[in-house]
């Protein structure tokens, strides 16, 4: 090779370098319009392996080398790969809960209370309403912390139908009073669209369990209210499931949706389920929602508050959730993973200094 071979054959290959990058690009826009046309059929998937089967026979036919046939099907396959992605990110595009459709930050109203703000805050009350002695001791204790938002849970889907299964509007009107006495904001969970006109009396934030995260008329029925929505990611749900939950909501009118990631179920059996901390800047960047992380239920483990808490609100989270009750060694559910009264203090303190030093400027 003379030595100014070399550059002449680097800006021939350049040369061809564009031609294949226009092409890609122009082959990008057509396989954009199917995805259009695939979106007015009904039924019509996406993927499409026998179109894709027809084109690599077709490549190969032609086929002449010097690659090996299996290197162009590689790179054909990642084409098709990508195209799909193309078609995807197309539709995506379309959901009213993305950050494509609404670049700036969703700020939930909880009673004033701004959720998404920029502000990290804590979601804490007992698991379970039991009595309304119980909530009120948490309730306190927590007004004295700080802390504005208070949860509970009144209706109890548990996963033996033996368990307590909560004490339904007695318990939402336990909070209820609890919360006009303290001025807190009331979250809990509601198990059915009958029960969605009932709980605006009783509420601040409708909680949807994670039980209950695909059951798409509780969906649509909490999207029809206007009420803010806690909205807790499925057991086994991906991220892909959460946003489209989220969605159905949105769908009907009401964006007052925060997300919660409150761990998922896999093979790991030292937490009880296992926290995806990476789907917190996941949602963050494909929503415009708040994300909180519920500390309590994804790990199960009283040592692993803080820990967690901390690294979800590094992460981005924009609240924690946590349970405290008075006596959790009598608990009627989760009874080894509720903090105690003090517990609850000190996780405050490690996560929040600033929440105490207010309070004490304003003592
Ligand atoms: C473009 C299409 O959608 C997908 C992408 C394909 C491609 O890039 O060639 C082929 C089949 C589908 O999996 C199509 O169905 O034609």
């Amino acid at each position: 090779m003379s030595r100014n071979e070399l550059p002449d054959l680097r800006e021939e290959v350049d040369e061809i370098n564009l031609q294949i990058l226009s092409l890609l690009n122009k082959r990008a826009e057509i396989v954009q319009e199917i995805g259009e046309q695939k979106k007015k059929g009904v039924g019509v998937n996406r993927y499409d392996p026998v179109r894709e089967r027809e084109s690599l026979d077709l490549l190969m036919k032609h086929h002449e080398g010097p690659f090996e046939a299996s290197t162009i099907q590689h790179i054909f396959k990642e084409i098709f790969k990508a195209s799909l992605e193309l078609q995807e990110d197309d539709n995506r595009k379309a959901l009213l809960v993305s950050r494509k459709a609404q670049p700036d930050n969703t700020l939930v109203d909880v009673n004033g209370v701004k959720v998404g703000d920029g502000e990290q805050r804590f979601i804490m009350g007992p698991c379970a309403v039991e009595s309304y002695e119980q909530v009120k001791e948490v309730a306190l204790s927590l007004k004295d912390q700080g802390l504005t938002m208070l949860r509970g849970g009144a209706f109890k889907p548990r996963s033996s139908p033996y368990d307590f299964q909560g004490l339904g509007e007695e318990g939402l009107k336990i909070l209820k009073d609890v919360a006009d006495e303290t001025g807190m904001s009331v979250v809990s969970e509601i198990l059915t669209p009958q029960d969605v006109e009932k709980a605006l009396d009783y509420v601040d934030v409708i909680q949807i369990g994670a039980r209950n995260m695909q059951n798409f008329e509780l969906l649509k029925a909490v999207g029809r209210v206007n009420k803010p929505v806690l909205l807790k990611r499925g057991l086994s749900a991906t991220i892909d499931e959460f946003i489209n939950a989220a969605e159905y909501i949105m769908s009907q009118g009401n964006d007052q949706i925060m997300l919660c990631e409150r761990g998922i179920r896999t093979y790991e059996k030292a937490t009880r389920n296992t926290l995806d901390i990476s789907a917190v800047p996941i949602l963050k960047k494909e929503t415009h929602l708040p994300v909180i992380v519920d500390v309590t239920h994804s790990t199960g483990r009283k040592d692993l508050l803080v820990p967690t808490a901390k690294a979800a609100l590094a992460i981005g989270a924009d609240a924690i959730m946590a349970e405290v009750h008075p006596d959790p060694a009598v608990a009627l559910s989760d009874s080894a993973q509720q903090m105690n009264i003090p517990e609850s203090q000190e996780f405050l303190k490690e996560l929040n200094p600033s929440l105490n030093l207010n309070l004490a400027k304003s003592m």
